[in-house]
């Protein structure tokens, strides 16, 4: 079958002459549709970086992205991405985060089917994530996981074919960030769009995941991808089962193995802590 997105022989360089970094060194990778891959590794092992080439963030030299059957040359509406930061229009309400921004600059050429197709399609989303109480609100009236929702909601509002995730509930603390794990993995259910995710958290990748992609650093490359045994329905005690423990031991001794850097370990140290 034809990989939604296929990564081939990817190079991606930051900088010149001496302050020259091999940002990403030949990667290659599939991705099907309707898959959730996770992206893990030790700091500075390219996990961004190559979220953001796929999202036409970035230019790379050697290699190929193609995402439906289309090279990537730049941003495109098939692919939406969120970040840590909610990045919401302050000055507009919640619905209107959710049904104006993606294309602001097309508004004076919508027609006024185009306006209840896009208010539908808002109001289905604020359902989804859980925002009809506060659909007339403003972004600073909002918890921080609650603007995340927002910003999902806004990234999904096209109905993207892909939706590129970096470190989206870094900011977020532990209880909210597994709220949010059970209504990304319900919003992936339902739309069925492609998801890829980048996190510093094993845990986080493995809940969330069908596929854990490890990447390592210097240069920053795939070392190795692991599929997750655990099916499609997932409860949060599947954190507490001793397979959980032991994919995430797994993969944190991958991570150790290819930093082999003593801030990377002490961070390990403490994620290793939690299980
Ligand atoms: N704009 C940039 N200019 C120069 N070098 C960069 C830039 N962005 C990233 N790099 C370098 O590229 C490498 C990969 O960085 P990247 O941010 O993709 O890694 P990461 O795995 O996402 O890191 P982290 O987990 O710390 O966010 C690192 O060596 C980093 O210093």
């Amino acid at each position: 079958m034809t990989p939604k997105i296929a990564v081939r022989g990817l190079y991606k360089h930051y900088g010149r002459g001496a302050r020259r970094t091999l940002a990403l060194q030949h990667v290659d990778l599939d991705i099907a549709a309707s898959e959730f891959v996770t992206l893990v590794g030790a700091s500075g092992c390219g996990k961004s970086t190559l979220l953001r080439t796929i999202c036409g963030l970035e230019e790379y030299g050697q290699g190929s992205i193609v995402c439906n059957g289309r090279d990537v040359d730049g941003p495109g509406a098939d692919r939406a991405m969120v970040f840590q930061s909610y990045s919401l229009y302050p000055w507009l309400t919640v619905k209107d985060n959710i049904r104006f921004c993606r294309r602001l600059k097309h508004h004076a050429a919508a027609t006024s089917s185009d306006v209840e197709i896009a208010s539908g399609r808002a109001d289905a989303l604020i359902g989804l994530m859980g925002l009809a109480h506060v659909a007339h609100a403003y972004p600073a009236e909002l918890s921080g996981g609650m603007q995340q929702r927002v910003a999902i909601a806004r990234a999904l509002m096209a109905r993207p074919d892909v939706l590129l995730m970096d470190e989206p509930f870094g900011a977020l603390d532990a209880q909210t960030r597994e709220v949010m794990h059970d209504l990304i993995r319900h919003v992936h259910h339902l739309e069925k769009t492609t998801i890829v995710f980048v996190t510093h958290d094993v845990e986080e990748a493995i809940y969330l995941g069908e596929r854990v992609v490890v990447m390592a650093p210097r240069p920053g490359r795939i070392d190795s991808i692991v599929d997750v045994p655990f099916g499609a329905k997932r409860h949060q005690d599947l954190k507490l089962a001793p397979e959980f423990s032991a994919l995430k031991r797994q993969i944190l001794n991958r991570i150790r193995e290819t930093s082999g850097v003593k801030t990377d370990l002490e961070q390990l140290e403490k994620l290793t802590r939690t299980t």
